[in-house]
């Protein structure tokens, strides 16, 4: 595909206000994540999901986030909530993403030392639909605001992946134009406190990744998949 066409996906994570949501929506975000993960500040439950998902626009996709939820937990927001796409952040394996009929996104823990490569990870989760490199692992969680080295990402993964952790309006331009990710997904980054988004905020993370989207450079193709 050529570059000039290609739109980086953005997706805001952990909402948990309504006005959010609908920001969002209207600032042509791709995706929002509601975190059903056990500890998290941004936390929310089934029915709290429910009633935001209905401020989303038609052509945004709702993620349900898990970190070792049960599966029990898992069906019940599936069938509360209707995501569109599950998020896997804890030690779940292909198997238990697979359960639930829906397609699944594995986050990839940068966060202690160097990853699987692109070929094992596909190996491990050949049911991924795509991957989302973060910055937990090593005593750090999801959400912690934290950058890890995007030069130790692996190549030759042969699926979609998202670009996360420590994420922000600041460096959104530079993150986009240096790994060229399918997407981006951001939350400590837009917020004032964990699950308060701040409207400036969410406005200029979209503005940067969309200035790194128009550079006039972009007359080269982007291959299918991962890193474009
Ligand atoms: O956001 C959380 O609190 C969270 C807790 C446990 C597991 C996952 C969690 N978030 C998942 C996300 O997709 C976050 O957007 C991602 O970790 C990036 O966060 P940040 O570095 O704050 O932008």
């Amino acid at each position: 595909m050529p570059r000039s066409l290609f739109r980086t996906r953005i997706k805001f994570c952990g909402l948990t206000r309504a006005g959010d949501v609908r920001l969002a929506s209207e600032l042509g975000v791709d995706a929002v994540g509601f975190v059903f993960a056990h500890g998290s500040p941004r936390r929310i439950h089934a029915a709290e999901a429910r009633a935001l998902r209905e401020a989303l626009a038609p052509l945004v996709d709702a993620v349900a986030v898990f970190r070792d939820n049960s599966a029990e937990e898992v069906r019940e927001v599936v069938r509360q909530v209707k995501p569109s796409l599950l998020q896997f952040h804890g030690d779940e394996d292909d198997a238990f993403c697979r359960r639930f009929d829906l397609p699944y996104m594995k986050a990839v823990a940068m966060g202690a030392g160097a990853p699987a490569s692109g070929p094992a990870l596909l190996a491990a989760f050949p049911g991924a639909a795509a991957f989302l490199f973060d910055s937990h692992g090593g005593g750090h969680d999801g959400g912690s605001g934290r950058c890890f080295d995007w030069s130790a990402l692996p190549a030759g993964l042969g699926r979609p992946f998202l670009l996360s952790g420590g994420l922000t309006p600041d460096n959104a331009h530079d993150a986009v134009a240096t790994v060229l990710p399918w997407g981006v997904d951001v939350s400590s980054g837009i917020e004032t406190a964990p699950g308060l988004k701040d409207g400036e905020r969410m406005r200029a993370f979209v503005s940067e990744v969309r200035r790194a989207d128009c550079r006039p450079d972009d007359d080269a193709t982007s291959p299918e998949g991962g890193a474009r």
